[in-house]
């Protein structure tokens, strides 16, 4: 496992010097960020946007999750902090995105921003993060955003194949198919990539104000260069409160509110969609579950209407625990970071597959695709170890080295009865979200 961070690790630390303070509306707050390295975590306009980099830590292996809340606390030992306005989302707060697979040369990343803009219904806030200077006073949020260039189209976009082309993938599917009827799974995840290529280097902000105006349900995210716009919740921990959204089963919409609405009612219904679900709600169930001294599983799901897709949704909700045995919180009466329960949830059956370990595996096998961060958490948390992590879903990755190269995602659960053509035709709406956001029309 490695770490690393923008502070010299030879250095003495010098403490985080954090300071909230209430703002007046700061209008939208994706049209805060700056074209470089903007952070964000929106969802209907409530959330988070940050920019700057004060710490940086890159972790990797299977213990990437644990490592990044190490050095979150070591961050924290000896900061100064100054909150005016305590809210979840107030004071420190660090975005991180992590690889799918404990193997990928992806990792996971955690960012400490220099400035954090924050939205909560009728409160907004700013806070500014630093290293080793007394509190001072706050600078405006006017000459924070001052230099701002305008948002820029990515231009004309082309699409190629990613490491699968679209034709063979139905392959892979089948294959998916056979090893659940032979026995040795009972759902697998299987996922596939395109290549947009856009004339102008892409600035991120293009798309995220799309994807925050097309899809206000969802959790629009950025982190280090991986964007999107996420309807899946693995988990938000708020003052001992646990939610997780679950979603798992699709049907693709036509356009039209009544047919729509005739395959909402399909959906609900469907024994192969109902399957996939359950699979993956029981997987958010069981790794909750040792947390919490209740939690609330609903029977049925309902339908989660998205502009492109619908699906069987599940909002499962929990009261931690503050010591569940065994656990660190038992040695230190402490309930678990909302980062340590996210790292219990995944992988969920919603990107992996039941069981875990075997669909893992079998992922490796078919897929012919490093998934990087796709799939894996995403969002932020703050110094009491509350936040809210999202799956990477609806996403695409910025190539560091070239800006004009993004890989898109999407995948689909398969289960006994699942059909290559119509998963291949499902893996499209879902890449649309993120194929409409690069577009310049
Ligand atoms: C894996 C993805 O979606 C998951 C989440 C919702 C519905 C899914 C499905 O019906 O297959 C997937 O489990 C993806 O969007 O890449």
């Amino acid at each position: 496992m490695s770490t690393l961070q923008t502070q010299d690790a030879d250095a003495v630390p010098q403490p985080l010097v954090v300071r909230t303070v209430a703002i007046d509306d700061p209008g939208t707050l994706l049209d805060l960020l700056p074209v470089d390295a903007p952070l964000a975590w929106v969802r209907r306009g409530d959330g988070l946007v940050g920019w700057g980099e004060v710490l940086r830590f890159e972790v990797t292996g299977p213990d990437r999750f644990r490592a990044a809340e190490s050095r979150w606390h070591d961050a924290l030992a000896h900061a100064v902090v100054r909150d005016e306005v305590d809210l979840p989302g107030t004071g420190p707060v660090a975005f991180a995105s992590f690889a799918f697979d404990e193997g990928s040369p992806a990792g996971g990343v955690v960012i400490v921003p220099r400035v954090v803009v924050g939205r909560r219904g009728a409160t907004t806030w700013m806070t500014t993060i630093d290293l080793g200077a007394r509190i001072g006073t706050v600078p405006s949020l006017d000459a924070a955003v001052r230099d701002r260039t305008p948002v820029a189209a990515p231009g004309a976009v082309t699409f190629t194949d990613g490491a699968v082309p679209a034709d063979r993938w139905p392959d892979v599917i089948a294959r998916g198919v056979a090893a659940i009827r032979a026995g040795e799974v009972d759902k697998v995840v299987l996922a596939r990539d395109v290549i947009a290529h856009t004339t102008h280097p892409l600035d991120p902000r293009w798309v995220l104000d799309r994807l925050g105006d097309d899809y206000p349900s969802c959790w629009t995210f950025s982190v280090d260069g991986l964007l999107g716009a996420t309807p899946e919740l693995l988990v938000r921990s708020e003052k001992g409160l646990v939610t997780s959204r679950v979603l798992a089963g699709t049907i693709r919409r036509t356009g039209d509110d009544h047919a729509d609405l005739a395959r909402a009612a399909i959906l609900a219904h469907s024994s192969k969609d109902l399957e996939e679900h359950e699979y993956a709600v029981s997987s958010v169930a069981d790794a909750l579950a040792p947390f919490c001294s209740s939690t609330n599983v609903p029977d049925v799901p309902f339908v989660l209407h998205l502009p492109n897709v619908l699906h069987l949704a599940s909002d499962v909700t929990g009261v931690l625990s503050s010591a569940h045995p065994g656990s660190d919180a038992a040695l230190t009466g402490l309930a678990p970071s909302s980062l340590a329960l996210a790292a219990a949830l995944h992988p969920t059956a919603a990107v992996c597959g039941t069981p875990t370990p075997v669909a893992r595996a079998l992922i490796a096998r078919l897929e012919g695709m490093e998934r990087g961060r796709y799939a894996g958490p995403v969002g932020w948390f703050g110094a009491d170890g509350d936040g809210e992590w999202g799956i990477a879903l609806r996403c695409a990755e910025v190539d560091p080295d070239n800006a004009r190269r993004i890989r898109l995602f999407a995948g689909c659960g398969i289960v006994a009865a699942s059909d290559p053509a119509s998963e291949l035709a499902e893996s499209e709406a879902k890449l649309e979200p993120m194929r409409h956001a690069l577009a310049s029309d």
